[in-house]
């Protein structure tokens, strides 16, 4: 795992505030090549209502895009892959399925594409390339992990999980619950933060809630990093507490995968899920991935040839079937061993060129290095929006004892580098957050909003720069000043518009509420 022994500590560097600091950490980067690999799309672009790029201003400068967490970036490389998969397709047609092309190592047969895309995986996970299978997406593929580690008794049938869950894991455990006929009352039992105001969730606490209901829970699910706080689980810990407790461990990385340098062979984790389509930068919905330790993946071929099961029980489909009979129609289910055997259908090629794409754009560094980075880049983004946030409380707030009311934000996401990935969470005085977002906006500074007052900032090491982070605190802390002083002018933030003006009920306000 990435240390934090080498991050600088800024406070006690004098230069650290000026934008020359920034460019002088840049210049440093090892890893500065790899912004070249993406797409990063001009403030001209995000404004515009078109994707053509024909008479458009070449030198509009580029966005400030800190939304990795939501949406990766494009790489160069996908358009590339995605052409070259479509000339497999219109030139071979059916033949593309098998057939051995000069130009394999970038475009296998697409019988064998799965494999290729799980073996170029499983290293950003930390897992053997047979732990890891790229399919589905991640609540089916939560679902099917499910379907084979969550099996009920009358002794144990809870699961628990965070009260502040991600809708979909939330739902998906409300229904298989339902599904195998419990109340879900006395079933889901949420683990909630102590106050609002500190919505993260001590470890102490997770295990405090594992050792009550020790006896009769059958599965933890939490996520790796939480999307709303960014608050990085201690994996390991909480896994091994839960096994000791006789409890299967489920982790869902959709905010870790590609983030944080997890290892979950090492940390002996049951199950994993995640999308693709944040920092694996694979496309909007793009095929995700699921790790199935191989302790469960084992395939006992007595047994099964005996007709006593010989394999952990689990929805099935003929793609998670042995490939050497697969095609022979008999009916007979041998899984292939190891998570592949957890595939239900032929996989979109389509899908995995892009995953593929991306990860050979992973495959330049290690996971070590670009969170080394991580590290480092989102240190800096915390030290710089406490310098703005001092900056912006007078002279009169900063000598008084409410000094907490008058802040105009605060970072809710862990201090602590090590329970935390690229993503800072800010939360706003109230009814700055539209007034704020405004502003970002028309400086070309992309982050994600969470009402009523939380912005998400997530640089990414691949593709953000130190001059980005500089940049984005800047315009943030003129975009709070700007708030404060509408709000202070005592105008009510519904009716602040698109360009920060006042509006009231036009078409426009509308559309832009709609469309935030
Ligand atoms: C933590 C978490 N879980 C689940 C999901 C849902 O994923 P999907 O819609 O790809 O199934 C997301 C993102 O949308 C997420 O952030
Ligand atoms: N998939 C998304 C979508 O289609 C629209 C808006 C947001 C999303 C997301 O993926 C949200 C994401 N899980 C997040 O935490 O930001």
């Amino acid at each position: 795992m990435a240390s934090v022994r080498d991050l600088p500590n800024y406070a006690s560097l004098p230069e650290a505030q000026t934008k020359a600091y920034a460019e002088s950490l840049d210049s440093q980067d090892p890893l500065q090549h790899l912004r070249d690999e993406f797409i990063i799309p001009t403030i001209e672009d995000l404004q515009r209502d078109t994707i053509s790029r024909e008479g458009i201003n070449k030198d509009s400068p580029k966005s400030i895009y800190l939304c990795g967490n939501s949406l990766g970036l494009q790489p160069r490389l996908t358009s590339e892959r995605i052409r070259a998969y479509l000339d497999q397709w219109s030139t071979k047609g059916v033949f593309g399925h098998f057939k051995l092309l000069k130009e394999s190592s970038e475009l296998p047969p697409w019988v064998d594409i799965d494999d290729a895309a799980a073996a170029k995986m499983a290293g950003i996970v930390g897992a053997a390339p047979n732990e890891v299978a790229v399919m589905g997406t991640l609540t089916a593929n939560l679902h099917l992990a499910m379907a084979s580690f969550y099996r009920p008794t009358k002794e144990r049938w809870k699961i628990i999980l965070e009260g502040r869950a991600f809708p979909s894991d939330h739902y998906a455990v409300e229904s298989q619950i339902r599904h195998h006929n419990f109340n879900v009352d006395d079933s889901m039992l949420l683990i909630e933060p102590d106050s609002a105001e500190h919505p993260t969730l001590s470890t102490e606490k997770i295990l405090s809630i594992i050792d009550r209901h020790a006896s009769t829970t059958a599965l933890l699910l939490l996520p790796g990093i939480q999307y709303y706080t960014g608050q990085y689980f201690d994996i390991p810990l909480i896994t091994a507490h839960a096994h000791s407790k006789g409890i299967m461990v489920g982790w869902d990385l959709a905010h870790a995968v590609g983030n944080v340098d997890v290892r979950l062979h090492d940390w002996n984790v049951d199950f994993a899920v995640w999308c693709n389509y944040k920092y694996m930068n694979s496309g909007p919905g793009a095929i995700a991935g699921m790790f199935v330790h191989e302790k469960h993946g084992k395939v006992d071929m007595e047994q099964l040839q005996s007709g006593q099961g010989g394999y952990r029980p689990r929805l099935t489909g003929w793609w998670g079937g042995d490939k050497s009979i697969r095609f022979k129609m008999a009916n007979r289910f041998v899984p292939i061993p190891g998570a592949a055997g957890f595939q239900v259908s032929n996989p979109s090629a389509l899908d995995l060129t892009s995953v593929l794409a991306s990860l050979e754009i992973f495959h330049k560094t290690t996971m070590k290095d670009l969170r080394a980075k991580s590290i480092k880049l989102t240190g800096y983004l915390e030290y710089l929006l406490n310098q703005a946030c001092s900056s912006l409380l007078s002279e009169n707030e900063k000598d008084t004892s409410s000094i907490k009311s008058a802040l105009p934000f605060s970072i809710i996401t862990p201090t602590d580098p090590h329970f935390r990935g690229a993503q800072l969470s800010v939360r706003l005085s109230p009814d700055m957050l539209e007034l704020v977002m405004v502003e970002l906006e028309k400086h070309g500074v992309v982050v994600d909003e969470r009402r009523p007052d939380v912005i998400r900032v997530a640089p990414t090491p691949l593709y953000n720069t130190f001059t980005d982070v500089w940049n984005f605190v800047h315009i943030f802390q003129d975009a709070c000043s700007h708030a404060q002083t509408q709000l202070g002018d005592g105008r009510d933030p519904a009716d602040v518009g698109k360009d920060g003006t006042l509006m009231r009920d036009t078409e426009d306000q509308k559309g832009w509420k709609e469309i935030k």
